[in-house]
């Protein structure tokens, strides 16, 4: 039995499993926001032979993650995602190799802070191709997604190992493939994750398994070509900047030093980049067909993000992330679908020791769950969070207002390391499609529907769009 004592309340469900069957019938985000309901933002619920602590309000995710972040930064174990991550990358690693790998991380990205090598630089490039691509499908029924995948994939790819391919390329395809299927595999919060046996089964019983696994295989195969070659050219002057090439920097560097307990190994680096690849795109991905799915179904919405898009950018020059500044409904917008769309709905944490949050005891390795998606559609905060509204945003004067329930990156220690790049990448995307294109429904399809799939992240279901040039080049 479950030792319960004094921790949260909560329901407690039946011997043994708890309430686990309850995420037979409804998705994980939907239960514990209809939980959060009955039992407030701050309880526990017994599911399969574990009790989960459930955060559903800013304030409770401020106090664990932020306030208490060295009790509450630690990733669940026993689950199928720990056993295939086993650890090692940054994401699921806990400790030392996450606080180095993160620190490390983190400060290569701000060196993609300015002049050639700026982050706008590295989108602008990719967004060409991208124009170029979508071109293609003017006048009929497009679903955006695979160009999408491709667009981002090439962004962090040619960011963190020099690499960039030509779109329809056959190994970006494969990546990419590769990178979203694995995410298909596990479910975040559903049931498998609280029945330890049939976790394992039930997972590596699905047909995609064997198939995710050689992806696997066949990515670190791939990357470790890479690293072999950034090797034999890490003292080219003429080379250019990327990740690989720093982290093998430091590993020469602590090499020489006689370091032995260090994170810059060739196997780290792998799991690194591995890891920063599939949650560098699917995450971005998702929000931008979110975005797009909303210009669709909200044609009102459309034209006041346009016609801003007009008055401040224009439709001839570039827009820049500066530019959003001065562009308040866009803000808006992109906050509102950060709220609806929940695109990363829980952040999964575990209390690395026996500790106490809000009076409540929690027992060592608690999985402590951020419910994002609780919080950006709690009915005590917004009112109406079924409904699309940008201007919720906004206050009498038309100013954009930020609003301390909103999200995305989670917070904390833990929070998300490529909040400004993901920012930057959508802003850039929406604006330009905009400046181009009016989105409208393809015939034959219905509107995009905001019904969604709920994996490790909240995806809208395939969707055809119809995009119509705004300024149609007259062909001689
Ligand atoms: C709109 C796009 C994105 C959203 C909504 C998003 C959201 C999140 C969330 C909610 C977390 C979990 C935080 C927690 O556990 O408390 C996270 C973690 C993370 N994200 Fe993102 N993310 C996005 C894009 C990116 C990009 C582009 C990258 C970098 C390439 C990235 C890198 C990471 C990493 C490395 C972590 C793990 C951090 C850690 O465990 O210390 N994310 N992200």
């Amino acid at each position: 039995r479950v030792d319960d004592r004094d921790m949260p309340p909560g329901p407690k469900g039946l011997p043994l499993i708890g309430n686990v069957l309850d995420l037979l019938k409804e998705d994980s985000v939907i239960y514990f926001t209809r939980l959060a309901e009955q039992y407030g933002p701050f309880y526990s619920v017994q599911l399969g032979g574990r009790r989960v602590v459930v955060l559903s309000s800013s304030h409770w995710l401020n106090q664990a993650f932020v306030r208490q972040g060295d009790m509450f930064n630690h990733r669940p174990r026993g689950t199928v995602l720990s056993f295939i991550m086993g650890g090692k990358g940054i994401a699921d690693a806990e400790d030392t190799v996450w606080r180095d790998s993160r620190r490390f991380t983190l400060h290569v990205l701000r060196d993609f802070g300015m002049g050639k090598r700026s982050v706008e630089n590295y989108v602008n490039r990719e967004l060409q191709d991208f124009m170029e691509v979508t071109q293609k499908s003017v006048g009929r029924a497009y679903n955006p997604h695979y160009d999408l995948a491709t667009s981002v994939l090439n962004i962090v790819w040619h960011m963190f190992v020099g690499e960039r391919f030509q779109m329809g390329d056959n190994t970006l395809r494969w990546i990419v493939d590769s990178l979203e299927l694995s995410l298909t595999l596990v479910e975040q919060g559903g049931f498998l994750n609280y029945m330890p046996l049939l976790q394992f089964i039930g997972t590596f019983m699905k047909p995609r398994a064997v198939k995710v696994g050689r992806n696997v295989l066949h990515r670190l195969t791939y990357i470790s070509e890479l690293i072999a070659k950034h090797k034999a050219t890490l003292d080219d002057p003429d080379r250019d900047f990327d990740l690989m090439y720093e982290f093998l920097l430091q590993q020469r560097k602590e090499l020489r030093q006689g370091k032995t307990d260090t994170i810059f190994t060739d196997n780290q680096l792998k799991w690194l980049l591995s890891d920063l690849f599939i949650v560098g795109l699917d995450t971005t991905v998702t929000t931008l067909r979110w975005c797009f799915l909303f210009l669709v179904r909200q044609q009102d919405v459309q034209r006041r993000v346009f016609k801003e898009v007009e008055a401040t950018i224009g439709l001839d020059r570039q827009p820049t992330y500066e530019d959003r500044l001065k562009m308040p409904y866009t803000e808006a917008f992109i906050n509102e679908v950060f709220r609806f769309g929940s695109i990363t709905p829980l952040a999964v944490h575990a209390s690395p020791e026996e500790t106490t949050l809000g009076g409540y005891r929690i027992p060592k390795r608690t999985w402590v769950i951020g419910n994002l998606y609780g919080i950006h559609w709690d009915k005590k905060v917004w009112g109406d969070p079924e409904n699309f509204r940008p201007e919720r945003f906004l206050n009498e004067a038309g100013e954009f207002v930020r609003s301390e329930h909103v999200l995305p990156f989670s917070v904390g220690r833990r929070n998300c390391l490529g909040e400004s790049l993901a920012r930057i990448e959508i802003f850039l995307f929406l604006t330009s499609m905009l400046q181009k294109y009016e989105f409208g429904v393809a015939e034959g399809f219905e509107k995009p529907s905001t019904n969604f799939r709920c994996g490790v992240t909240l995806n809208p279901c395939e969707y055809h769009i119809l995009l119509t040039e705004r300024n149609p080049i007259i062909m001689p």
